[in-house]
């Protein structure tokens, strides 16, 4: 992409899909077509009253990760994690990731409005969903303050500049936030072991979201050519950048497009999910085909395993993406 010299993909406008990644050249099936790193990353776990339980203590199965980087912490962790100085209630794997999250990702200020929101008796009647915006909206509204032209990048994803002079501007920058924060996320995806051998309602569970700029343009396609992966718990200094990786040979032209979530949900569930989240009708080649399936065809359970994740599943692993 951008900035390489001979660059594997390109952005263009597609009528009706908006902007699009594609293939600048010829491309062959595993080969790695873009390294991103995020601009935001934000947790996808609700808030609760009792800080969590502390690494060296926990006799929990859930597992617990570091607000930095989202590796997870081991139930005795050697050396054991560092708690937040000021609340106690964020946990980091380390002084680098404390200090780190103590200048962008965690500072005095998202510290003191997650504990607020964290004590707010209305937060226990709104579903996880909200408690994860609200995550989102604190790391968005911290971002414009450690880095500016993040923020505003983060505001491009969405076709918006941000213009905060009267109401309606303030408004529709609050709805491009949230609009971002859905149709943009990609779910790092909790290991598999972590909870109940890792399958929370038939799907891994996210533990983190983040906003990858570049991966961001990527669109769905029910049979992808192309993955994401993350190994987040495999650096032993944390790593939150994504991969995107063909799955096949692409011809030179080609659109690059993730599956927006697990590749083995049947056509009307899927169809419903790309409504639901992302506002719009796939008409794939493999949703032609599976359209004219009978109903008794179309209304099958969901088959097989979600065998990778993002939230949004597995392919793309954007949000639940
Ligand atoms: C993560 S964005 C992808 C980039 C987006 N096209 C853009 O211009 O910013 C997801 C949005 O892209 C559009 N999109 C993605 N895949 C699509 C598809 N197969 N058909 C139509 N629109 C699609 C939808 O508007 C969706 O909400």
């Amino acid at each position: 992409m951008a900035g390489d010299a001979a660059p594997l993909l390109n952005l263009a406008e597609i009528d009706g899909r908006g902007r699009a990644l594609m293939a600048a050249r010829s491309l062959r099936g595993g080969q790695i077509v873009l390294r991103d790193s995020p601009i935001l990353l934000y947790s996808a776990l609700p808030f609760t009253k009792q800080p969590p339980p502390s690494s060296s203590s926990s006799s929990s199965s859930a597992a617990c990760y570091c607000d930095h980087c989202f590796r997870i912490l081991p139930p005795s962790s050697s050396p054991p994690a560092v708690p937040c100085p000021s609340c106690a209630r964020h946990a980091f794997c380390g002084p680098g990731c404390l200090s780190a999250a103590a200048a962008t990702s965690h500072t005095p200020w998202v510290c003191q409005a997650l504990s607020r929101l964290a004590a707010c008796p209305l937060l226990d009647s709104q579903p996880v969903e909200r408690h994860v915006q609200a995550r989102f909206l604190i790391a968005a509204c911290n971002l414009a303050a450690v880095s500016p032209s993040d923020f505003q990048l983060l505001l491009s994803l969405q076709g918006r500049e941000a213009h905060a002079d009267d109401t309606v501007a303030a408004a529709r920058f609050l709805h491009s936030l949230l609009s971002s924060d859905k149709l943009n996320a990609f779910g790092l995806m909790e290991p598999v072991s972590s909870r109940d051998g890792g399958e929370v309602d038939g799907e891994r569970s996210v533990r983190a979201y983040g906003i990858y700029p570049r991966a961001s343009f990527s669109n769905h396609d029910c049979l992808p050519n192309a993955c994401r992966f993350d190994y987040v718990d495999a650096a032993s200094d944390g790593n939150t950048d994504i991969i995107v990786r063909m799955i096949h040979d692409v011809p030179q032209g080609r659109e690059i497009c993730l599956s927006y979530f697990p590749v083995n949900l049947n056509y009307v569930n899927r169809q419903r999910r790309l409504m639901e989240d992302y506002g719009f009708t796939c008409d794939c080649d493999r949703c032609k085909v599976e359209a004219n399936w009978s109903d008794d065809e179309n209304e099958h359970d969901d088959i097989g395993e979600d065998n990778d994740g993002d939230g949004k599943g597995w392919m793309r692993t954007p949000m639940n993406k």
